[in-house]
């Protein structure tokens, strides 16, 4: 009795010692401070996990470990292959792709709530290794993140190579890469077919590098590979790397593979050719008159202490991406589309007889037709729209990102996901522009003035939309259409080898770019005027 009674004692004992210890080792506000942060971590576990189960995520295809609903993309343009699913689940939808949740929009009405109601929301960018790489670590405007530095970029972008002070020089250069190239159709020996995709990206590639760096630009770098070889390869590079999606086990397949090593080699190669022009802009930077200036100088003179101070002065990296974000942002799109269009316009007799006739009408008889002459052309800007709605060169525009958690469509969008935009089923789509949706018919514009670019409905997106849209989307159709127009104002053109003008082959190739798979070549006439 005695010895429980001690036994009882001594354990109260020892209990009180261990607790008098306890509060003498950790004073009680810390103990109290202890205990508050164990009851918030309680409370935000399960505010968090209920706030989980209260999410209503997008349709999600079912999906494989690991790999997510990659099986599901491959062996097909993306394009495609997510327009196949959108039919099964729907205008939203949720993919994993590894450890990236993607969220896929494929109709007008997501468009606009991502583009319009959830822009400030879903305005970033996903980072990737090619990106990253190519845009001297994300300082440049198309590609970066969305941050202060990305909205800086882009204004610079717009005011200095798209602005009204450019406009001068970029219609000039535009007027005299035109002439060239109806002098090289000129100089064709007769009867026989030109690659009109040749003829396009040359001009295209001259005019985007002409306005960038002046009189200086050469057709063939002096050493290294030419511009056009670099961009294919970036095409190619822009797919994703496995470690994009896969961190923990794709860097090591995309160092054995060699994507790593061609990445390192493209962007030494583009570094260099980019370098040469600055190299040659400081050396001649005080000898050019102020209207002579190009893009190059006006982004070295931003470079410059004396004229930029504090974030306003653009570093090397920044100057640099900046001519990456107009390379890789403004050239292929722009030819890809010229050929797109001159490709529909080839195979529809009656569309060639009708924008041919307004061509010829407007401009009457005359040496050269001027930007005043195409602005009255409504057909053949029709023309062009139709293009863009049924051949955006960008299918799915550049994904975007979510800062933050947002809702679209009623459903939960988390921070971190990427958000595609099938630009290419949104203009396909039949509910928005019915039952011929998948045929050429530039009239079907004639009573559809509501429907610009970025009108307020979506229902093309071939220039994306929101803060992110691309800043050439009055200037780049206005280059398609004056390019058309001289071709078809001074030749007619045939399909070689008796092709019905039906039977062109149509046939897309690519992912990020959709190009016609076969390059258009045509034989060219000269017109000869009546009377
Ligand atoms: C037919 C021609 C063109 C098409 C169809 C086109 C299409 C696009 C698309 C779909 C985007 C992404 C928009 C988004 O994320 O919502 C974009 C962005 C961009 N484009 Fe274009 N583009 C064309 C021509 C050009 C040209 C000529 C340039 C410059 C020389 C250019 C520069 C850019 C830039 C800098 C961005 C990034 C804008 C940003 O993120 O803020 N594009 N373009």
């Amino acid at each position: 009795m005695n010895v429980h009674k001690l036994g009882i004692r001594k354990s109260n004992q020892l209990t009180t010692t261990s607790h008098m210890e306890i509060f003498s080792i950790f004073p009680s506000w810390l103990l109290t401070t202890i205990l508050v942060l164990f009851c918030i971590f309680l409370y935000t576990l399960k505010s968090n996990s209920s706030s989980m189960v209260a999410l209503k995520l997008p349709p999600n295809p079912p999906k494989l470990p690991i790999i997510g609903n990659m099986h599901q993309l491959l062996g097909q343009p993306r394009h495609l292959a997510f327009w196949k699913l959108s039919q099964e689940y729907g205008p939203i939808m949720l993919l994993n792709i590894g450890s990236k949740s993607c969220l896929i929009i494929s109709s007008s009405t997501m468009a606009k709530q991502v583009f319009k109601d959830q822009d400030h929301i879903l305005c970033s960018r996903p980072i990737s290794k090619t990106t990253k790489r190519l845009t001297y670590n994300y300082v440049d405007a198309a590609f970066s993140p969305h941050s202060n530095h990305s909205k800086k970029m882009r204004k610079v972008l717009v005011s200095e190579f798209m602005g009204p002070k450019r406009a001068r020089v970029s219609n000039h250069v535009l007027l005299t890469e035109v002439e060239i190239m109806l002098r090289s159709v000129s100089l064709h020996p007769s009867n026989s077919a030109i690659n009109l995709n040749e003829l396009f990206l040359a001009l295209v590639k001259a005019l985007i590098c002409k306005v960038a760096f002046g009189s200086s630009y050469r057709e063939q770098p002096l050493k290294g590979p030419s511009l056009e070889v670099m961009l294919d390869e970036v095409m190619e590079l822009m797919n994703p790397f496995l470690g994009d999606f896969f961190p923990w086990f794709g860097p090591i397949f995309d160092q054995i593979s060699g994507r790593n090593h061609k990445l390192e080699k493209l962007f030494s190669n583009l570094d260099a050719y980019i370098q040469t022009y600055i190299d040659e802009h400081h050396n001649h930077i005080g000898q050019v008159y102020d209207e002579d200036k190009d893009f190059l100088h006006t982004l070295l003179e931003l470079s410059s202490t004396e004229n930029a101070s504090g974030d306003d002065r653009l570093t090397i990296g920044e100057i640099k991406s900046l001519i990456v974000d107009i390379f890789l942002g403004g050239i292929d799109t722009t030819f890809t589309t010229t050929v797109w269009a001159m490709s529909e316009i080839i195979r529809s007799p009656r569309v060639m007889q009708k924008v041919q006739s307004e061509i010829r009408n407007c401009a009457g008889r005359k040496q050269k037709i001027d930007e005043t002459d195409v602005s009255k052309m409504t057909y053949l800007k029709m023309v062009v729209k139709e293009t863009l709605r049924l051949h955006p060169p960008a299918a799915l525009l550049l994904p975007h990102e979510s800062l933050s958690h947002c809702q679209v469509g009623g459903y939960d969008v988390l921070p971190e996901t990427m958000v595609i935009i099938n630009g290419w089923a949104i203009g396909r789509d039949p509910s928005t522009w019915g039952k011929n949706a998948a045929e050429f018919y530039p009239e079907r514009f004639e009573n559809l003035d509501q429907v610009e670019f970025r009108g307020g409905n979506y229902d093309m997106v071939p220039f994306g939309g929101g803060r992110r849209t691309c800043p050439a989307i009055k200037t780049a159709p206005a280059t398609i259409e004056f390019i058309i127009a001289n071709l078809l104002y001074w030749y007619d053109w045939k399909i070689p080898g008796g092709v019905k003008n039906e039977d062109l082959d149509m046939v897309e190739e690519g992912s990020l770019l959709i190009t016609k798979k076969l390059p258009l070549c045509l034989i060219p006439t000269k017109h000869i005027w009546e009377g």
